[in-house]
């Protein structure tokens, strides 16, 4: 197999054990897999050589939530929130309106154009979810398309009863053929559990059904109020419970003591103008947290990964270091891949060769220049994908 030696790397962001960064650094990448990782002057040969020419490199980011099979804007809902309209879980109703109306061509094509706007940010791993179907059809169509676009995908049937349907027989629905339906697709199953969506047990009748299928859990909890849903997801033991705007004590003591990730959403935050969740206290107490875009029509309209770590550094109390881990390997944790030889969001020998290359010399850039578009390389699974136009 064909080797490519990168190197050139003034700063390394492993996130491996044994030391997360590394100065002056190198990596050989074979079969799509990191080969040798290390200092630059105890390069290996190899037969193609990249220099980087002294700029900084990490694994790709690890997307962990996001809903990019839609169709549709709902740019004017979001202009009447910036002039004073409080965010509604009823707006979801737009985007099944104009979702059920989309072929699973143009939703494929959607969320495989959203997709590639995220890798040229130097994202490299992607969930992302249905959820704006809303009936048998819609949903199973939306699964398949998620499938093709997407790392993992999530089942979310659960998102919100839609207008003239029976809240008894739409559960029915989720928990029965709908989960029949898309679990061929689906790895994990979530549920909105807020005021306007899904109460406790509500969500709790659509989590167990998802597990007795065998699918992971997760939860979009706490988001515009105390919902019960980070309890909830700590008490059945999801993968994770995102949102968490809104925690009491015991919702952070709860998260500390148990291995469900918090996933936190700035780009949501500032979209829908909720207060941001207590990252600092979170990472305090010891709970796990992730950080993800939650890239949809409605209350976050971006892939940039870059832009929610920023965020997470300049206005959620992390550091440098707290927020790039969280967006890679803290955000592993989230779908199960932090370990293992499909680990994502760490560079180890034998592991993936997911990583991008930053036009600055260290990961800080990130938070040190926001908003400004640094990637300037971004390999998955070994392969360069085109961002050439970067000067690398
Ligand atoms: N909160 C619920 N669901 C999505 C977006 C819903 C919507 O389209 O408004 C979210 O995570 O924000
Ligand atoms: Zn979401």
């Amino acid at each position: 197999m064909t080797t490519e030696l990168i190197t050139g790397i003034r700063e390394l962001t492993s996130q491996a054990d044994d030391g997360p960064r590394l100065r002056d650094a190198a990596l050989v990448i074979e079969d799509g897999r990191i080969a040798w990782i290390g200092p630059a002057a105890d390069a290996p040969a190899a037969d193609r050589r990249t220099d980087v020419g002294g700029r900084a490199a990490l694994p790709g980011w690890v997307d962990t939530h996001t809903h990019l099979v839609f169709a549709g804007d709902r740019a004017a809902e979001f202009e009447a929130r910036m002039a004073g309209r409080r965010y509604e879980a009823g707006g979801i109703n737009t985007t099944v309106r104009a979702t059920r109306a989309a072929t699973e061509e143009q939703l494929i094509g959607n969320a495989a154009r959203l997709r590639r706007e995220a890798e040229a940010q130097g994202t490299t791993f992607l969930e992302t979810k249905t959820g704006y179907g809303l009936d048998l059809e819609s949903e199973t169509r939306s699964a398949r398309a998620a499938a093709a676009v997407a790392d993992v995908v999530t089942y979310l049937g659960a998102h919100l009863v839609p207008q003239g349907v029976d809240r008894r027989d739409y559960l029915d629905l989720v928990t029965g053929p709908m989960l029949a339906a898309v679990a061929p697709y689906v790895q994990y199953i979530d549920a909105f559990c807020e005021a306007g969506a899904f109460d406790v047990e509500e969500t709790r009748e659509v989590l167990l059904a998802g597990r007795a299928a065998g699918l992971g859990l997760r939860v979009h909890g706490n988001q515009l109020g105390f919902s019960g849903g980070v309890r909830l997801a700590v008490e059945l033991g999801a993968a994770s419970v995102d949102h968490c705007n809104h925690l009491e004590a015991a919702d952070i003591d709860a998260l500390a003591s148990s291995s469900t990730v918090a996933t936190l959403l700035p780009a949501c935050d500032l979209s829908t103008r909720e207060p941001f969740p207590p990252a600092r206290r979170l990472l305090d107490a010891g709970a796990n947290i992730a950080l993800a875009t939650n890239c949809n029509p409605g209350t976050s309209y971006t892939t940039s990964m870059p832009y929610c770590v920023a965020t997470a550094v300049l206005q959620m109390g992390l550091t440098i270091e707290e927020a790039v881990f969280a967006a890679t390997r803290g955000a592993a944790r989230a779908v199960g891949r932090e370990h293992g030889p499909d680990a994502v969001g760490s560079l180890r020998v034998g592991g993936l060769a997911d990583l991008q290359v930053l036009d600055a010399p260290s990961v800080a850039h990130f938070a040190y220049r926001p908003g400004v578009p640094l990637t300037a390389a971004v390999w998955r699974r070994g392969v360069r994908r085109g961002l050439g136009h970067r000067g690398v």
